[in-house]
């Protein structure tokens, strides 16, 4: 059994403890390699190591930073494949998406900020003849990086690139659900030469590594991925210590389709933005509004669109629709889709767990899911599902389209689908999310402000955002 290992100071050690945790292929139920249980020890010498880095990466000139990570993107280029064959066994994604999607951006995330590193200045404030200020952004020193499941390796160097290439040395933790792609990226880091202690990835649980990397003294910020109730804690640990951070949470996104819309077209996307990855990105739109005048005819076409996506084995190339990412994930989706029907939905295609014949049968397979005849004000349209469920509901007016939208207590992403460009800027200025998307939904430019307002998070990722997050300011002021 394949045994994956920390990445301590430039070295693939095994856990302090000598303690591993099984490791599920979500396609098929069974165990296929072992995950280090780390601890307080190994985060020890995860901080030693970092520390003794730290001066040299920040002090290094941002050119030379910047070909390190650029190296380290062309090597997840050349890996690719191997990536995105391990994203599928580990997490149940369609090898095909984990390929275009997973394996491509997290090779564009090292080098978008790699690229940065290199153009990255700041301020300086004239105050004419009396003196000048200006100011500087100086690595943070050690941060903690902690990542989920749903997109393993794209998310984990989301939170990385922008930490290195502002100076900082990274104390990392992917989710124990799916820790080989940032294993095989540790062996990456190695073949590149990033300097011992830049980078230190350590796996195991939350309660047993991810909470003391919050709770470390020199670990000075955290950036976080995942579920809302664990960023609050985070949030509540980090707060009392001064720390800085950033917390990309849930969403229960609504996807606003308007009688306007170009019709074949945003039945597709809204198909594609429910059910992308199985429902398992925070963005996925969950919600669907309907304006009246067509809610017969969208949910007739979206149901039929829906019915055709191929569930199978992740490893072959035709599947569209692939395993969730572990049992207890699964039955979290059934409960809800049980939910929903006491709660009076009618579902309208999907509502069960499905058995892929051969390998998969014991996979974690749930059936693309189209519900419809719940109001607002229920669990199922409240409360992350985070699987391949999705709710329609019509309405009447823009004003009740903005109400429905804002209506929860996360404030993520949105879509709107209407040709009429005055309404889509108005509704874009009502709507209480940290992303509006018109007319398309997951087109991204990684210099954009990403995240959410309300239960969905703090703070923003991306580009200068995340560039500033990991850097502080100081002010040198000048007097003539
Ligand atoms: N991207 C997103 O928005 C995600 C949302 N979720 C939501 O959260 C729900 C629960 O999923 P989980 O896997 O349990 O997510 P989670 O929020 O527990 O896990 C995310 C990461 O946080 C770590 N973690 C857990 N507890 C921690 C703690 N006390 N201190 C520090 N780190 C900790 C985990 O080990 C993992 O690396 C999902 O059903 C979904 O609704 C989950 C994953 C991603
Ligand atoms: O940066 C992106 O393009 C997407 C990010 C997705 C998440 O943060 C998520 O699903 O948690």
């Amino acid at each position: 059994m394949q045994k994956i290992e920390n990445y301590i100071n430039g070295e693939l050690v095994a856990p302090q403890s000598g303690e591993y945790l099984d490791n599920y292929e979500a396609a098929t139920g069974k165990i296929y390699s072992l995950i280090p249980q780390s601890n307080q020890q190994d985060l020890e010498l995860a901080v030693e190591a970092a520390q003794a880095a730290q001066k040299e990466w920040a002090e290094m000139p941002a050119e030379q930073r910047s070909n390190l990570l650029l190296k380290l993107a062309d090597a997840i280029d050349s890996a690719s494949d191997d990536l995105a064959r391990a994203e599928a066994i580990d997490n149940g994604k369609p090898i095909t998406f984990a390929k275009a999607v997973d394996s491509y951006r997290s090779a564009a995330n090292i080098r978008f900020f790699a690229n940065a590193a290199t153009q990255f200045a700041s301020e300086s404030h004239s105050m004419g003849s009396v003196g000048v200020n200006y100011t500087l952004r100086e690595p943070i020193g050690i941060v903690g990086c902690i990542s989920p499941w749903n997109l393993p390796l794209y998310l984990f160097t989301w939170k990385i690139a922008p930490a290195l290439a502002t100076g900082n040395c990274v104390i990392a933790k992917p989710s124990e659900v799916t820790p080989m792609t940032a294993y095989l990226f540790s062996k990456l880091c190695i073949d590149v030469g990033i300097p011992k202690g830049v980078i230190n990835i350590l796996h195991g649980t939350g309660p047993s590594i991810g909470g003391p990397i919050v709770e470390h003294q020199k670990i000075k910020a955290i950036s976080f991925t995942g579920g809302s109730a664990t960023g609050k804690h985070i949030a509540s640990i980090a707060a009392p210590m001064l720390k800085k951070t950033s917390l990309e949470l849930g969403g229960k996104n609504p996807t606003l389709v308007f009688a306007d819309c170009d019709f074949e077209s945003t039945v597709s996307e809204v198909a594609r933005a429910a059910f992308s990855n199985q429902g398992q990105i925070c963005l996925c739109g969950s919600r669907i509004y309907i304006e009246r005048p067509i809610y017969e005819k969208f949910k007739q076409a979206l149901v039929a669109k829906v019915e055709k996506l191929r569930i199978g084995d992740p490893l072959d190339e035709s599947t569209q629709h692939g395993a969730l990412v572990s049992r207890s994930h699964m039955e979290k989706v059934l409960s809800y889709i049980e939910l929903a029907q006491q709660e009076g939905g009618d579902i309208l295609c999907g509502g069960k767990q499905v058995s892929v014949p051969g390998r998969c049968e014991e996979g974690y397979f749930v059936a693309p899911t189209v519900i419809e005849n719940l109001p607002l004000a229920c669990r199922t349209n409240q409360e992350e599902i985070f699987g391949p469920v999705c709710t329609l509901q019509p309405f009447d007016s823009d004003d009740e389209a903005i109400s429905l939208a804002n209506g929860t207590e996360y404030g993520l992403a949105t879509s709107v689908w209407s040709n009429n460009i005055k309404r889509c800027h108005r509704l874009s200025r009502e709507l209480d999310f940290g992303i509006v998307w018109l007319n398309t939904w997951l087109l991204r430019d990684l210099r954009t402000p990403f995240g959410g307002v309300k239960s969905s998070g703090v703070g923003r990722e991306g580009g200068l955002e995340a560039m500033r997050f990991f850097t502080e300011a100081k002010n040198v002021c000048v007097k003539y």
